[in-house]
């Protein structure tokens, strides 16, 4: 039977749900717990209880969340649930003009060389103008700022994530 809507997770079987969250954001405990509090009355009811449960993750959750995101212009591969997220979220950075590829690039290793990690960002919705200005903005940010941030983009992510699947 195919389930659809807020009955993929709420009538799933825990494995599958579980399945379903990590490919949000994969933080494990994250995801048995919201699994854990099942049935959700409606699907906002379940996004507000997915970024609650996403509040305190350690910094070692978000390092290894952060692990599973594809660079921004470095277009998502593999056929799992999260890379087909990366593509549909990064779409408007496919095909940019060159300049902003390469300026994308520079940014990213500049990023990765200061902070240590990928730079993240929540990319649904945002033109590749607009994610690199992100990126020169917040290279001018010192570490604890970035971590901050870059936890809190990680968070959107996974809460934009879960709506999409819930749809
Ligand atoms: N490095 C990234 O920011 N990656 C991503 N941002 C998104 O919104 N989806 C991604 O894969």
């Amino acid at each position: 039977m195919t389930l659809t809507g807020l009955a993929r997770l709420n009538e799933a079987d825990a494995r599958e749900a579980r399945a379903l969250l990590l490919t949000c954001a994969a933080v494990p405990r994250w995801a048995e717990e919201i699994v854990q509090r099942r049935p959700y009355a409606d699907v906002e009811t379940a996004l507000v209880a997915a970024r609650a449960a996403a509040e305190p993750w350690s910094e070692e959750e978000v390092d290894a969340a952060l692990a599973r995101h594809p660079r921004i212009g470095e277009r998502p591969q593999g056929a799992d649930a999260d890379a087909a997220h990366s593509r549909r979220e990064q779409a408007a950075v496919d095909g940019t003009d060159p300049e902003v590829a390469r300026r994308l690039r520079e940014g990213n290793a500049a990023y990765e060389a200061r902070f240590g990690h990928v730079f993240l960002v929540r990319a649904a919705g945002r033109s590749a103008a607009e994610i690199l200005a992100a990126l020169e903005e917040r290279l001018t940010h010192d570490p604890a700022t970035e971590r901050r941030i870059a936890a809190e983009q990680l968070r959107e992510i996974a809460v934009l994530r879960l709506e999409k699947e819930l749809a």
